[in-house]
């Protein structure tokens, strides 16, 4: 029978809401006693990780996080399941896609109604990412979410509205595969991206977001000695109004590598434009072009890709190269 361990760290699958509708952590996890409805099917081990809103969790939670999964893999897991609050799961799933070299399935669920409320979907989430963990399909797909009974890559899902059920989504791919009753079914593949198994975190790493009539003032409060890396999500295709320039070229100059992705929901960033603040104007000053990703996992990619000690050319490689 294989072996099932699921690690809780909370979120609105480990909450519940009071007679005012407020939604708050529990002291006792509601999904406990979960483990039975996989009798003689299953073995299903649970641990209470952490029990933490997921915008409490940082990158040093999700570092731990990923040591004890490789550490389960020692004691014979087949599988891993992580339950985790929706606001920052994908940046949870992702952190662990770029670090785990574990062959094992790990899938990563939450919840969009708490335990108590009418239509509360933890639950069912629960059942269906430990049938995908389960599943002999779902190795070699790099870490897997499963919500609202599809199944997405943590590469490039994304929660796209604050409380519908259906919030997790693949804008430019589309899911992996679904869930039906007990079996995970595929019908796409995950091209493999570089593992980097790191042990520390650089930081910090920040992340901007560009706008219409942006300036340097951003860019230049960053421009710290103890800035490590930034990202900027950028207009469209991958531009920046032309007024950010000279403190764009600051930073560079002070060698912090600036690493450029799209503010778009849809799409990737290029360097298609030749007008003053476009993207070829951008590459050619130094700016590092992250195809794929959005503005979170970016900067988690240049984090992870420092933490690894990656430098100059191998750290562009890595970071501008999310297919390879
Ligand atoms: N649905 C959720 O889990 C949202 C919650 N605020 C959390 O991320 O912890």
């Amino acid at each position: 029978m294989k072996k099932i361990l699921v690690l809780h760290t909370g979120g609105t699958i480990a909450m519940s809401a009071d007679q005012d509708g407020a939604v708050a952590p529990t002291s006792q996890n509601p999904m406990a006693g979960f483990e039975k409805l996989f009798d003689n099917q299953l073995t299903i081990i649970s641990e209470e990780f952490a029990n933490l809103p997921s915008p409490h969790i940082t990158p040093t939670v999700m570092l731990s996080l990923q040591k004890r999964i490789q550490q389960a893999e020692t004691e014979g897991i087949d599988g891993i399941v992580v339950t985790h609050g929706t606001d920052t799961l994908e940046e949870t799933a992702y952190f662990l896609d770029l670090t785990l070299p574990n062959s094992i399935p790990v899938v990563v669920t939450g919840a969009m109604r708490s335990s108590n409320e009418i239509g509360s979907d933890g639950l069912h989430n629960l059942i269906s990412a430990v049938w995908t963990a389960a599943s002999d399909d779902a190795h070699d797909k790099g870490v897997l979410v499963v919500m609202n009974d599809e199944i997405h890559t943590a590469r490039y899902v994304t929660k796209t509205h604050t409380t519908n059920v259906a919030t997790f989504r693949t804008p430019t791919f589309g899911p992996l595969g679904f869930v039906s009753k007990h079996a995970a079914n595929f019908f796409q593949e995950l091209i493999r991206s570089e593992i980097c198994d790191i042990d520390h975190l650089v930081e910090p790493v920040f992340l901007l977001k560009a706008y219409a009539g942006m300036d340097a003032t951003l860019f230049d409060g960053l421009n710290q000695p103890t800035t490590k890396g930034i990202v900027i999500e950028a207009l469209g295709a991958g531009n920046l109004p032309p007024a950010t320039l000279p403190a764009v070229q600051r930073l560079l100059d002070q060698n912090i590598p600036v690493v450029l992705v799209s503010r778009c929901f849809n799409g990737v960033a290029e360097d298609v434009y030749d007008y003053e603040g476009g993207g070829i104007q951008l590459k050619k000053m130094g700016v590092t072009f992250c195809q794929g990703l959005n503005g979170p996992k970016a900067r988690l990619k240049l984090q992870v890709g420092l933490s690894a000690g990656k430098t100059g050319s191998d750290l562009t490689n890595f970071v501008s190269n999310a297919v390879s």
